[in-house]
């Protein structure tokens, strides 16, 4: 018998009871319980080591799972490859190696369409090339050439490509200057008032907050603060309780910082 509890979410993408981690007897994440909804933009955030990078690892078949269950617009995706999750509109974009360097950006984008209907692949780059101008202009240029933020923009174009259901980015202004982050975080509010709704790891708090609907604070792998982003930004504890006072999203002398 399905019950309400027991029926499969229908979100965008839920998750269940996540339990994963790098070695099969030490979970990272605890047992998370996660709904994005239709149009949301939601920051993950919490202190280094909580567990943020391995959970959206997780859901995009990164990082081994050891229980609980997946599912993306209502489809059970538990243990799918990597690949067919990408198939089936999961689109992750992580923090590091996130292009090839020794290729184009054309090619990039390329490789990035290889499983689309070979008819819509050359439309669907010009597109993208349209909305991205920085790289639109030197298409030919090799992606191992491009500043941080313009990498970053490749990344996520090369994600979108394919009509995601879901955009997931693993702190995307990690070692980007103020204003390609700001340039970054503009172009997540446009992709996500086109309609894709997004998961945001964050350690730039006040940035991700400012951009995000909602804000989940991680804490030891388990999923400890669910809020709506601005009354998160509006608490003055919230940084001392939840984030090891890096509200600022700079750590204090002495704490590990990358
Ligand atoms: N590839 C890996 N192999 C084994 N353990 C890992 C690996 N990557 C991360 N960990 C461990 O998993 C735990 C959580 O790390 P994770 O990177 O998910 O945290 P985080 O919240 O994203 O941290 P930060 O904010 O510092 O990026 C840490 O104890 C870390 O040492």
């Amino acid at each position: 018998m399905t019950t309400a509890a027991s029926a499969a979410p229908t979100a965008p993408l839920a998750t269940r009871g996540l339990v994963a981690g790098y070695e099969p007897d030490l979970p990272i994440v605890k047992g998370i319980d996660f709904t994005l909804a239709p149009g949301e933009f939601v920051t993950v955030l919490g202190p280094n080591g909580a567990g943020k990078s391995t959970f959206v690892k997780a859901i995009a078949g990164l990082v081994p799972l050891h229980g609980g269950s997946l599912h993306l617009s209502g489809r059970d995706i538990t243990g799918l490859p990597r690949h067919e999750l990408v198939r089936q509109g999961l689109a992750f974009v992580p923090q590091t190696e996130n292009i090839f360097a020794t290729l184009t950006i054309r090619e990039n984008l390329q490789v990035a369409a290889a499983i689309l209907p070979k008819a819509e692949r050359q439309q669907r780059i010009d597109a993208m090339l349209a909305a991205y101008p920085d790289l639109a202009s030197r298409p030919g240029a090799l992606a191992g050439g491009l500043s941080g933020g313009q990498r970053q923009m490749l990344a996520t174009a090369r994600a979108l490509l394919v009509e995601p259901k879901v955009l997931i980015l693993d702190e995307p202004s990690a070692g980007l200057s103020p204003k390609a982050v700001s340039e970054m975080f503009a172009r997540l509010v446009e992709i996500n008032r086109s309609g894709v709704p997004i998961l945001l790891v964050e350690q730039n708090v006040r940035a991700a907050l400012a951009i995000a609907s909602r804000a989940v604070i991680l804490v030891d792998g388990l999923l400890r603060h669910d809020a709506p982003a601005a009354d998160l930004a509006a608490d003055p504890d919230i940084g001392r309780l939840f984030l090891g006072a890096h509200a600022d999203g700079v750590a204090p002398a002495g704490e590990g910082t990358r």
